[in-house]
């Protein structure tokens, strides 16, 4: 079938790449003045994969909607609002299914991408989640991976998932989109932290921040009407590896430049889910005591050796 992709940086490339080579006709949209967009045009090539010719590039995005039913999006989550209104603009947004493929919360109200999404292009159209661990060099060097789709209406995910199943990714059907959205969002959070972490040479910490941050992003999404077992499914815990752990993980390399003094210049969407994670936990009256850590440090400057050691002076308590 078509498939378009809007967002050309790493994560949108790999996904048109990807749809490609399992078998679909795909256009890949980027905005005309976009480097990675340029880059891509004049070179059909980005610092992790090549592009097939039969892959259409185009920065209309008029062009990019029309040409299918299944819309994939993945840009920086912060933009998702003022870009799902420039789409709410084109009447041939209706009825289609729009997958977003994104990491993060909205900094300023803290409501998930869907529902920042659904907010802006009204009703009818299918919204669903496409989350979970992969890394694009891994893939381009065929190493399979399980990730996980989730939307409102258990059709279209399954639709969704026939489309795009391979023996390249797994997909689990989501359940629970709270929890999922959530959960995506919240493991870059950790991912800042393990990079800490391994700054400040604490990398056997690792494991406690597993533990204790699956079980304080499962409070959250208990509390937010989700499903706290699905913080342990491939959204959240199963996404541990390729950012607490990978070498190729942006939230954790910002989490350790941090620490070290060094600028980090690529997208982490794991800080601005600080802000948003903030806000929840204010909100719900969740305490999350990683998240608020990590806050005081990126936000306030505070010290992360010392601040990180005050989470041991915390009273003790049980485990669960
Ligand atoms: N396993 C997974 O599910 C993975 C998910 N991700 C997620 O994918 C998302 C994108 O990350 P990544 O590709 O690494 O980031 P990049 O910085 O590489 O790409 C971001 C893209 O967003 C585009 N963009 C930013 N603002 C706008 C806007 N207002 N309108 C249109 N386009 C815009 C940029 O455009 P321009 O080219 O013009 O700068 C760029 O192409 C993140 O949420 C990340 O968490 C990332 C990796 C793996
Ligand atoms: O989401 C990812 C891996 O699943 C990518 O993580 P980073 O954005 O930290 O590189």
């Amino acid at each position: 079938m078509n498939i378009s992709v809007l967002g050309c940086g790493r994560w949108g490339t790999f996904l048109a790449w990807y749809a490609n080579k399992i078998g679909h006709n795909v256009m890949l949209w980027g905005r005309e003045t976009s480097r990675n967009f340029i880059g891509l045009k004049d070179t059909r090539r980005n610092d992790y994969l090549s592009l097939p010719e039969d892959l259409e590039l185009t920065s209309s995005l008029e062009n990019a909607v029309s040409f299918t039913e299944i819309i994939i999006i993945s840009i920086s989550a912060q933009e998702l609002r003022s870009f799902a209104n420039r789409l709410s603009s084109l009447n041939e947004i209706q009825g289609k299914t729009f997958i977003l493929c994104m990491k993060g919360l909205e900094s300023t109200s803290g409501k998930r991408l869907s529902h920042v999404f659904g907010e802006e292009v009204g009703k009818n159209i299918n919204t669903a989640v496409w989350v979970g661990p992969g890394h694009v060099q891994d893939f381009v060097n065929n190493i399979p991976n399980c990730m996980v789709i989730g939307s409102d209406n258990i059709e279209v995910t399954k639709k969704i998932v026939q489309e795009l199943n391979s023996d390249l990714i797994r997909f689990y059907y989501g359940q629970d989109l709270i929890g999922n959205e959530i959960g995506a969002a919240a493991k870059n959070v950790m991912g800042l932290a393990a990079g800490m972490l391994d700054g400040l040479n604490y990398s056997s910490l690792k494991g406690s921040l597993m533990a204790r941050g699956t079980r304080e992003i499962s409070r959250l999404v208990r509390a937010m009407g989700g499903n706290d077992v699905t913080v342990y499914g491939l959204s959240h815990l199963g996404d541990f590896e390729a950012t607490l752990f990978s070498e190729h993980s942006h939230n954790r390399k910002f989490g350790q430049a941090l620490v070290e003094g060094i600028e980090f210049g690529k997208l982490a969407e794991g800080v601005a889910t600080i802000k948003a994670l903030r806000k929840l936990s204010i909100q719900y009256d969740v305490q999350l005591p990683i998240c608020n850590a990590l806050f005081e440090i990126i936000f306030e400057n505070k010290n992360a050796d010392e601040t990180l050691k005050n989470l041991f002076l915390r009273p003790v308590k049980f485990e669960f």
